[in-house]
C-alpha cells in the first residue's frame, strides 16, 4: 500500500482494507527497496521500506555522495524508481558517475579482469574528458564505445534511464514544499512512489533562526513526506565542525542540527574510513593493515526500527568508478570510539 489516506481506523476496517488489496493482487504491507549491498539487505530485513526516513551521515569525503546515488541507481536496476535531489553536484557529474558505474558493472558480470585480476573499466576521469573533449559529431554511443565498458553501460543506461530522475537542487529555490511537489509529480508519472535521495539535509533552505529549528523542520518534513507519499527518503546529514575537529569517531549525535534528527529516522547509517576507526591494536601488529583498511569503509547501522541496530559492515570502496563493491561483511576487528588518524 503506498501513502496515508485517512489517520483513524478501526481494526475491522484495516482487515477489510488489507483483505481488498490482497485480492487486487497487491502487497498490503510496506514495499520494500533493497539497497543491492546483500550485507545491508540483511541487516535492514530486505531493504529500505516506503515510508522510511534513513539518514546517511558521515565525514566530508566518506563516500556519503555516493553510497546515496547507488542506492538510488541500485533501485532503478532493481525494476524500482528512484529521484535524486542533488544540491552539490550539477547532473552531468552524476551522469559520468554513472556511465563510469554502469562500465564497472557490465565488465565485473562478464568477468572481464586482465591477467593481474585488474578491471579496466573506464573510470569516472575518463569519462568526464571524453565528456570535456567532445566527439567531433559522432553519437553518444560511438564515444562511449571508445571507452572500456562504455557501450554497455549507455545499453544499461537506456533501460532504466526513464526510471532514474536526476533534480539539480538549488539552496535559495529547492524548498521542501518544492522537494514535495517533484516527489509527487515522480510518483504520478511512474505510477509509484520513488526512492528518493537528498543530498543534502542541511542544504534545504528553511525558514529558521537556529540551525537546530532548521534542521528539525527538515527532518519533519520529510518524514511526513515519506509518509504520505510512501516512498523510502535517503537523507544525506552534514557533520557538526566540532565532531569532524575534535578528532573523535562521528556518531548520530554527530550530525549536524538537533538530536530530533535521531528520533525522526528510522534508520541512521554513519560512514567511516575503516583506517580511522579501527581499534589501534589492528594497526601497530600489523603495519600492512593500514594501508588494506584505507580500502574499506565501515557502514555503522546506527538505528534500525525493523532489526539489529548497532551493527558494523565494511565495503570495499571503488570511487575511481563511483562506487563501492556491493559484497561486505560485518567487521571483525575492534573498532574504537576515538578517531586514531584526525587528518
Ligand atoms: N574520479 C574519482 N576518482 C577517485 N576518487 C574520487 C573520484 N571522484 C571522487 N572521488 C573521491 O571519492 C570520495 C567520495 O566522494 P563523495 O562525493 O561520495 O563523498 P561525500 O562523503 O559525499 O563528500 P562531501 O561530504 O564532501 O560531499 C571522496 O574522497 C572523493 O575524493
Amino acid at each position: 500500500m503506498t501513502g496515508r489516506t485517512q489517520p483513524l481506523h478501526s481494526v475491522s476496517s484495516l482487515l477489510a482494507e488489507v483483505d481488498h488489496v490482497l485480492q487486487r493482487g497487491l502487497a498490503p504491507g510496506a514495499t520494500v527497496h533493497p539497497t543491492g549491498f546483500d550485507a545491508l539487505d540483511a541487516t535492514l530485513t530486505g531493504g529500505l521500506r516506503s515510508g522510511e526516513l534513513v539518514l546517511l551521515g558521515g565525514p566530508a569525503g566518506n563516500g556519503k555522495t555516493t553510497l546515496g546515488f547507488q542506492l538510488a541507481r541500485n533501485a532503478v536496476a532493481a525494476g524500482g524508481t528512484a529521484l535524486v535531489f542533488s544540491y552539490e553536484h550539477e547532473a552531468h557529474t552524476l551522469l559520468e558517475r554513472l556511465i563510469s558505474m554502469e562500465a564497472m558493472e557490465s565488465f565485473e558480470g562478464a568477468g572481464a579482469m586482465d591477467s593481474f585480476g585488474i578491471s579496466t573499466a573506464a573510470d569516472v576521469h575518463s569519462v568526464r574528458r571524453a565528456m570535456e573533449a567532445g566527439s567531433g559529431g559522432a553519437s553518444l554511443d560511438e564515444l562511449l564505445s571508445s571507452l572500456p565498458g562504455g557501450r554497455e553501460a549507455h545499453a544499461t543506461l537506456t533501460g532504466y534511464g526513464d526510471r532514474l530522475h536526476l533534480h539539480e537542487s538549488s539552496g535559495a529555490t529547492t524548498t521542501l514544499e518544492e522537494v514535495s511537489r517533484v516527489v509527487r509529480e515522480v510518483a504520478t508519472c511512474d505510477g509509484r512512489p520513488p526512492l528518493v535521495l537528498v543530498d543534502y539535509l542541511q542544504k534545504i533552505p528553511i525558514a529558521g533562526t537556529t540551525e537546530d529549528e532548521r534542521t528539525t523542520a527538515a527532518v519533519e518534513g520529510l518524514k511526513d513526506l515519506a509518509l504520505e507519499v510512501g516512498a523510502p527518503i535517503v537523507a544525506i546529514s552534514a557533520a557538526d565542525k566540532e565532531a569532524l575537529a575534535s578528532g573523535h569517531r562521528m556518531r548520530t549525535h554527530d550530525l549536524r542540527g538537533t538530536s530530533s534528527l535521531a528520533y525522526e529516522a528510522d534508520v541512521v547509517l554513519i560512514l567511516s574510513d575503516k583506517v580511522d576507526v579501527v581499534s589501534r591494536e589492528h594497526l601497530v601488529y600489523d603495519l600492512g593493515n593500514v594501508q588494506r583498511f584505507r580500502d574499506w569503509t565501515v557502514l555503522s547501522v546506527e538505528k534500525n526500527r525493523h532489526g539489529r541496530s548497532h551493527v558494523e559492515l565494511e565495503f570495499a570502496k571503488d570511487f575511481e568508478h563511483g562506487r563501492f563493491h556491493t559484497r561486505g561483511n560485518e567487521v571483525k576487528e575492534r573498532l574504537i570510539d576515538e578517531r586514531v588518524f584526525t587528518t
